[in-house]
């Protein structure tokens, strides 16, 4: 891939903080990650349905929407998960810029990469949300029959079975998705926003 030169940044005029104000709350990105079947997508919409229900703007970008369109190059090598993650970060972060709240339900699996998208907000910005499962009740609930076909060997470099998941260490928001409803689970993030003044 060759960089291209000759580009210039260009600041607009109306900022994130204008954009903040007229809403009449914060934005952040609150990224959630865990394994297959944690409840990613389960949690991270109904976070998003109830801060909408709320009169708070929202987006919820989801791993197979995204990979069925801006991602759709990308497979399930470590080079090409990281790639995904780190275009996912660069869009989360324009939403933020936006003034919205958006929810972002990857796997992201690396450690490292998921720093890397920490480092592309400011403080406070980036809200790491571990759906904290066991992979025998993520097994259990199997929604698509992913792991099913894994352990069949129909899918190759499946997180969890012959691809690694690395938890995060300090995450902002832990959520034992085996142990509360997907409603208190909403209500702990939601807490956790109004302890932050973010809504
Ligand atoms: N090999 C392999 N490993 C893990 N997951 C797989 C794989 N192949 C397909 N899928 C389906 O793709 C969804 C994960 O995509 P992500 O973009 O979240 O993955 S990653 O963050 O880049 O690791 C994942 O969605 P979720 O089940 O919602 O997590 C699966 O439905
Ligand atoms: N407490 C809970 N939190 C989240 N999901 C739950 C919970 N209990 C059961 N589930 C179910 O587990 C499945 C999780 O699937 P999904 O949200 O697609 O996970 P992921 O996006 O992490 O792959 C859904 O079928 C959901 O209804």
């Amino acid at each position: 891939m060759t960089k291209p030169t000759n580009i210039t940044w260009h600041e607009t005029s109306i900022s994130k903080e204008n954009r903040r104000e007229k809403n009449g709350h914060g934005s952040c990105a609150l990224w959630f990650t865990g394994l297959s079947g944690s409840g990613k997508s389960t949690i991270a919409n109904a976070v998003s349905n109830e801060l909408f229900r709320q009169g708070i703007s929202e987006y919820v970008l989801d791993g197979d929407n995204i990979r069925h369109g801006l991602n759709k190059d990308l497979g399930f090598s470590d080079y090409d998960r990281t790639e995904n993650i780190r275009r996912i970060g660069e869009v989360a972060k324009l939403f933020v810029d936006s003034g919205k709240v958006v929810t972002t339900a990857f796997i992201s699996p690396f450690r490292s990469d998921r720093d890397q998208v920490r480092a592309l907000f400011e403080e406070e910005e980036f809200i790491e949300v571990f759906v904290q499962c066991p992979i025998e009740e993520c097994e259990r609930r199997d929604p698509k029959q992913l792991y099913a076909k894994a352990r069949r060997g129909e899918i190759k470099d499946f997180t969890g079975i012959d691809s690694p998941y690395e938890a995060p260490e300090q995450p902002e928001i832990t959520l034992h998705s085996d142990q509360v409803t997907i409603e208190e689970a909403v209500e702990q993030v939601l807490t956790y926003l109004r302890g932050k003044n973010i809504i």
